[in-house]
């Protein structure tokens, strides 16, 4: 078969599901069962064998993964050939390990790369999400308080790019994840800048979702951003932006085009160089399934390479002269310069068992049926859900990796679906998150969530949980 998940995009395209063997005529009661469908899906599926190698426990329907990634065995491997090395090999670990600690940065800076549609020497882990949006933005701030910036055709500014007397504004969006905005706040602070004049925010039509010609019209109307930040994907409604139509806009404006990629590194694959940004960042705990706090990682253009970081660290010197310990520094000339301090090991060492399987899946296979398992998570909650909204995009242009369905009591049916085995989360005011992560998620496991949330709406089971339970999912 061509395309093995056809018959969920055809659930969604055609109108709904059936209710099953008891509705219409018996050929198309196959078609349209979703008990059915879903094994024939799951049956076809190219990627079913992997779920094996995540490590779910047994009883859980685990649909957090947007939030905190499973466990695999390949991660636990190379998280435990680390701790072997730590305990054989002491300090000489650094240089003596296979492969050498002392790489660990740009080794699986390598091995992300290709997610993100990147040269090698373009991408690194480091740090974390939040601390690298403080040294990428604060770069940023930098170059442009400098006078340079991306040209702006036919723009009246010093040599052509930023005028250093235009206080830069960085542009994001309301519906941002917060920390985001903490980061770029602090950053302009430490400028000299207000951020109650610099941040500039685009607001939301729905509450749910972006609508990039806001973006576009944001900077027809302010001639003072510099940075254009935004999310791949938001963190609440799941919508996915279009990064290389932001990144055009921004650069067509004189700003750079920086993104948070926290909700679709690992699920959906970006082409970064070709789409022009000049940075990103993202972290690996999620779709990237490297473990609780696990390492960060970045992007920037290789045409910036060389630029000294904000927040310059000894990690981020040029390798072959690190140990000099040279109080001068000198950035790598990769996107390792901003790396800061000694990696975290332990919190890299997953990452390297975690991205080979991904590898091994496809980005573009696991984005096929990433897609496929939300078409009939929408395709189901439409049919049997009544009750039930969807708050993320049903283009798939503009889709992530999770689904938020809204309810009114929300929380309290997160908090019941949870308490089942159902592991999802809540986000206020009205959001459960449901990520079918496509590596270890069937279409069988679908249908069961879905009829879990039925079960609990129709008993009201959910009503007996607490809300303002303010707890950390
Ligand atoms: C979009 C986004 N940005 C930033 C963060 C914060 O990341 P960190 O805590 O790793 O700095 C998160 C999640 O926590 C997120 O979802
Ligand atoms: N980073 C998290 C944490 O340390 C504890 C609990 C949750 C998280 C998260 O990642 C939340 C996540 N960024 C979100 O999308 O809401």
């Amino acid at each position: 078969m061509d395309d093995p998940y056809a018959p969920a995009r055809d659930a969604l395209a055609g109108g709904g599901l059936g209710g099953g063997a008891d509705d219409g005529d018996a050929g198309d009661a196959a078609a349209s069962d979703p008990a059915i469908l879903a094994a024939r899906l799951d049956d076809n599926d190219p990627l079913s064998a992997f779920a094996d190698r995540y490590r779910v426990p047994d009883g859980v329907l685990y649909m957090d993964g947007n939030s905190l990634g499973p466990a695999s065995d390949a991660a636990l491997a190379s998280l435990d050939r680390v701790v072997d090395e730590w305990r054989d090999l002491l300090i000489s670990g650094w240089t003596d390990a296979d492969p050498p600690w002392f790489s660990v940065g740009e080794r699986l800076g390598d091995a992300l790369a290709p997610l993100v549609g990147a040269d090698p020497s373009e991408v690194v882990v480091g740090n974390s999400i939040t601390v690298n949006v403080h040294t990428l933005v604060g770069t940023f701030l930098d170059e442009l308080l400098a006078g340079n910036g991306p040209e702006r055709a036919g723009f009246e500014r010093a040599d052509g790019t930023w005028d250093p007397a235009v206080d830069p504004a960085v542009l994001v969006n309301e519906l941002d994840f917060p920390s985001d905005h903490y980061a770029v706040r602090a950053q302009l602070r430490q400028r000299g800048l207000d951020p109650d004049e610099t941040l500039r925010v685009v607001e939301s039509r729905d509450g749910r979702t972006i609508d990039p010609r806001d973006v576009e019209g944001a900077l027809a109307t302010h001639d003072d951003v510099g940075i254009v930040f935004m999310p791949t994907a938001l963190y609440r409604s799941g919508q996915l932006f279009d990064v290389s139509r932001i990144a055009q806009a921004a650069h067509e404006a004189g700003a750079y085009a920086g993104f948070d990629a926290a909700h679709s590194a690992g699920a959906v694959p970006h082409e970064f160089r070709e789409a022009g940004v000049d940075f990103a960042v993202w972290c690996t705990y999620k779709y990237l399934n490297a473990g609780p706090g696990s390492i960060g990682a970045l992007f920037v253009a290789e045409r910036h390479h060389g630029l000294t970081p904000a927040l310059a660290g000894w990690w981020g010197h040029e390798k072959a002269t690190q140990f000099e310990m040279n109080t001068e520094y000198t950035p790598a000339d990769s996107a390792g310069a901003w790396q800061i301090g000694t990696p975290p090991l332990l919190s890299a060492a997953p990452l390297e068992g975690s991205v080979e399987l991904l590898r091994e899946a496809g980005i573009e296979r696991l984005r096929a049926k990433s897609l496929a398992l939300t078409d009939f998570l929408i395709a189901l909650v439409d049919d049997r859900l009544p009750e039930v909204g969807v708050g993320t995009p049903r283009d798939h242009a503009a889709r992530g990796g999770h689904v938020a369905l809204e309810h009114p009591d929300a929380e309290r049916l997160s908090a019941a679906l949870t308490d089942r085995g159902v592991v999802v989360d809540f986000r206020p005011p009205n959001v459960v998150r449901v990520c079918p992560a496509a590596p270890y998620t069937s279409f069988a496991d679908v249908l069961e969530v879905v009829d879990g949330i039925g079960a609990i709406l129709d008993s009201g089971a959910h009503e007996e949980y607490a809300t303002g339970g303010g707890g950390v999912t």
